[in-house]
Order: C-alpha cells, then structure tokens, then sequence
C-alpha cells in the first residue's frame, strides 16, 4: 500500500489504538448513551487487528461507539477529519458519541491524530468542504460528486485509505453495490496485511464482514463477542435466501424468520 509517511509517522503497525475501557471514575447514568446495555463498569475492549468490524442488531449501539471513538480522536461527530467542520452545525449534530467519550479511557501505541470518520450521511458536505478547501488553497479540488454516489465511495476511500491513521467507517455499504463492496474488500484487505491504517467499521454486509485476518466483533446486550463469519446472523440470512430464495421469502411472509 503506498503510505505518505510524514516525519510525524510512525514505523509501528497498525492497530494504533490498543484499548478501550470505562474510566475508574466514571459513573454511569440511567440515560442514553450510558445505559446502553453492553456498557458496564468492566467494560473493556482490546483491538488486536488493524481491521475491527463491528456487527450487531440495528440499535446494538454501533454508531454510537463509533462516534464515541471520533470523539476521542478529534474528529468532527457529523464526520471528516481532525480539524475538520464540514458539516453545519447551526442545525443540531447528536454529542451523544461525545459524551459517552467522557467515560472511556483509551490507549494508544502511539497516538495517531490522522485519519477519518465516515458517515454515509454526511458524504455530500464533506465532499462539497474537500472541494471548496482545495480551491481556498488553490489546488485542484477532489471533485467526489462528479462521479456516481457510490463511485465517489470508493474514489474518497481509494485516496484517503492509503494514508497512515485511523478510519473509522459506518456503513460504508450504504451506497455501495455489491460489485463496489468487493472493491471496498479489497482495500480494507491490503490494510489488513500492511497494517498501516487502522479500521474501525461498523456494517450491516457480509461481503464487508469477509476482510481476511480481520477481527469480527458482534454488539450484543451482554458485551461485545468475537464471531465467525459463518456464525453471523447476516450470514446465515443471506445464504439461507440464496440457497432457496423462494422457501425463504415464502417463510418470511409468514414472519418465521
Ligand atoms: N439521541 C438519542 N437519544 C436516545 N436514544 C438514542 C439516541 N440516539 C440513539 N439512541 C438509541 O441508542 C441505541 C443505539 O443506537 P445506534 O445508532 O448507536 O445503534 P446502531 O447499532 O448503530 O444501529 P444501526 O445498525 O441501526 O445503525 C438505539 O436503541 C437508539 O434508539
């Protein structure tokens, strides 16, 4: 993978943050984001690959950890990088990510300040900042929204993805057609083997769950579990519709699913 190392650099691999656990003084709250049901006091969570993908039931509390980790990195919880505010926020952007940070510790070997957090949503602002920022510093804009939706994607993961830091990424999948999700695979997988970015990816796809060597983390009620693909239950969906796509929509009619 071409990595642009700076000076500031590092020659350690990827996973850079190493840690997340609940501070010793933190006290956790009735309310939403602190009575999500996976966040105990013993809460802690060790990444151990340079690709995380976390899996889970819409609700699990996914984008929300997500968020919490932007927060602890600097970047903006509507999405971008450190330094970045390409969303406006005169209209209300959720904290809730932010103050579910307040409560975590996190650890790092070493600490990176490089990197992207990924919202599907917030694509088109950030895309629209990227541009008006080159043309402020007189550089050729990136230009994402020239191409298709997805292919604007893939083209943004292409560019920034080959850099060294920390991405995180929720549901990438969404504007993404099977064909591009494989192309998505491909990138996360060379990142994977050259350990020089970490992921963090929330995602609803199976194709995207696939990353070779990558660590699959289900968020269930009970804490966060490591899975096998073929254990999931977004894999067991699709292939039991593939495999009998008749039966299986027929038994879906009849909510047996
Ligand atoms: N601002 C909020 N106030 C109260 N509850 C909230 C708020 N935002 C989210 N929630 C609740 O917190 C839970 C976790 O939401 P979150 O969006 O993190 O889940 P998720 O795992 O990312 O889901 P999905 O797969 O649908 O994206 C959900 O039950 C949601 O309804």
């Amino acid at each position: 993978m071409p990595t642009s190392r700076k000076s500031r650099g590092t020659r350690l691999p990827a996973p850079f943050l190493k840690r997340l656990s609940v501070r010793e003084d933190a006290r956790l709250e009735e309310q939403y984001p602190f009575n999500l049901p996976w966040l105990k006091e013993d809460f802690l969570f060790e990444f151990s690959t340079p690709v995380t993908v976390l899996i889970g039931e819409n609700g699990a509390g996914k984008s929300t950890l997500i968020e919490a980790v932007a927060a602890i990195c600097g970047f903006d919880e509507a999405g971008g990088g450190k330094g970045y505010m390409p969303v406006d926020h005169s209209r209300a952007v959720d904290r809730s990510g932010a103050a579910l940070a307040t409560i975590l510790r996190a650890s790092w070997l070493p600490k990176v300040t490089a990197g992207w957090f990924f919202r599907a949503e917030s694509f088109f602002s950030v895309a629209r900042y990227l541009d008006e920022a080159a043309r402020d510093a007189n550089a050729a804009p990136p230009d994402f929204l020239s191409w298709s939706h997805g292919e604007g994607f893939i083209r943004f993961f292409e560019e920034r993805l080959s850099r060294q830091g920390i991405y995180l990424l929720d549901e990438p999948e969404s504007a993404l057609s099977p064909k591009r999700q494989i192309e998505l695979l491909r990138l996360l997988h060379s990142i994977q083997v050259s350990a020089g970015a970490q992921i963090i990816m929330a995602t609803h796809s199976p194709i995207l769950m696939a990353v070779p060597g990558a660590r699959l983390v289900d968020v269930t009620r009970g804490g966060l579990v490591d899975r096998e693909l073929q254990q999931t239950q977004h894999f067991k969906l699709y292939r039991d519709f593939t495999e009998d796509p008749a039966g299986f929509v027929r038994h879906a009619m009849l909510d047996d699913i």
